[in-house]
């Protein structure tokens, strides 16, 4: 089922309005993840979707059907919450049963439904433990199974990972990936970590202050962000912010005279090189002051106009604290204008 927000806004009783005009459509059977930093609005979207709370103004579509003014039961979507809570009482079996119990569903045929799930998320060896005796990813799947019992045409995860040990979110992730493409439900999640969204993720709707600032698959957002906010939350390393006078001279080489345009520049860790490259690029004095090595990764600090960056190319044999000229790949180079706004790469597409 695809889900349109047209001109949605929402503002809380306190009179603060936290989400302006979300105009947006999730199309049926994809993975979309709500990214942002705390506050930006995830949790209250999401919330739209399931009908715990109301638009201010504003429509949401489930498909043809306007869903605006239905509460969360009518609109039948499933979620699964950050701490998952599960009944503590009751069997695996009968906490992924619950629902269907609620709405009536005949003993046997809901019996063969929550065997059916704990066997798609691979709990079907635990259904009669309590979910005390379960582990973190465990009691995740269970949490999902349940939420999916009554065949939900949306499925809502809220920061769904966050609770389980590094090795554990990777592991969930792969398989949220899985289960989600065996029940082809449309599914959307919550998260505040930029490589949990761009692993998982068909498209990741990024948000900020209640705004939605970029919308778009996870490669387009990395090679492509529309301005300085997404390019600086996609990536890891975090994307080097220069000031655009700390490097005019080098900027020049290519920009020319549209040099003037550029206020801040963003460099990508591994666009900054010692390497002669074939590709193009521009020359920028850079003195760098340590390089450590993470197995076969290379951590470099550098000084570029004053400012501290990080490179991943620059190997620890290179010169220690004297000045060198780095080559800059214009292919991880964006350049801002004053409001944030990408200049360069110019147009739509990087
Ligand atoms: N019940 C409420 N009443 C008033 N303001 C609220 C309420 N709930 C959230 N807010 C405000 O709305 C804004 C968006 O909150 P929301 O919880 O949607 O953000 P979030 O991106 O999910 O953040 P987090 O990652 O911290 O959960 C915040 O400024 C928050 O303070």
């Amino acid at each position: 089922m695809d889900v349109t927000f047209k001109h949605v806004t929402l503002t809380y009783p306190n009179g603060v309005e936290v989400l302006h005009d979300l105009d947006f459509q999730i199309p049926a059977g994809q993975l979309i993840a709500l990214l942002g930093p705390s506050g930006s609005g995830k949790s209250t979207t999401l919330n739209l979707i399931s009908g715990l709370l109301r638009a201010t103004s504003g429509t949401i579509n489930f498909g043809e059907k306007d869903v605006t003014k239905l509460d969360a039961l009518q609109r039948g979507v499933g979620m699964v919450f950050q701490n998952y809570a599960l009944y503590p009482h009751m069997s695996v079996l009968d906490n992924i049963e619950f629902p269907m119990k609620m709405a009536k569903v005949p003993r046997a045929e809901r019996r063969e439904r929550a065997l059916e799930l704990a066997k798609l998320v691979r709990v079907d060896d635990q259904i009669d433990k309590k979910p005390g005796a379960l582990s973190g990813g465990q009691q995740q799947r269970v949490a999902i199974a349940r939420a999916l019992a009554k065949r939900p045409s949306i499925l809502l995860l809220d920061e769904p990972l966050s609770n389980l040990d590094a090795r554990l979110r990777v592991e969930m992730r792969e398989e949220i990936r899985r289960i989600q493409q065996a029940t082809k439900v449309t599914t959307i999640f919550v998260t505040h970590d930029q490589s949990e969204a761009m692993h998982l993720a068909d498209k990741i709707m990024i948000l900020h202050d209640g705004v939605i600032q970029q919308y778009a698959e996870p490669q387009k957002l990395y090679h492509a962000p529309v301005n300085q906010f997404v390019a600086g939350f996609i990536g890891e390393p975090t994307l080097n912010i220069v000031s655009g006078d700390a490097i005019r001279e080098s900027l020049y080489q290519i920009f020319g005279t549209r040099t003037q345009l550029i206020d801040q520049v963003g460099i990508r860790a591994e666009a900054i090189t010692l390497a002669e490259l074939a590709e193009q690029t521009i020359k920028v004095p850079v003195t760098i002051s340590r390089v450590t090595a993470y197995g076969r990764d290379y951590h470099a600090q550098l000084t570029m106009g004053g400012h501290e960056v990080v490179s991943t190319e620059i190997a620890p044999s290179a010169p220690i604290a004297t000045e060198v000229l780095a080559n800059v790949r214009l292919s991880g180079l964006y350049a801002f204008d004053p409001v944030g706004n990408r200049v360069y790469p110019e147009g739509g597409e990087a």
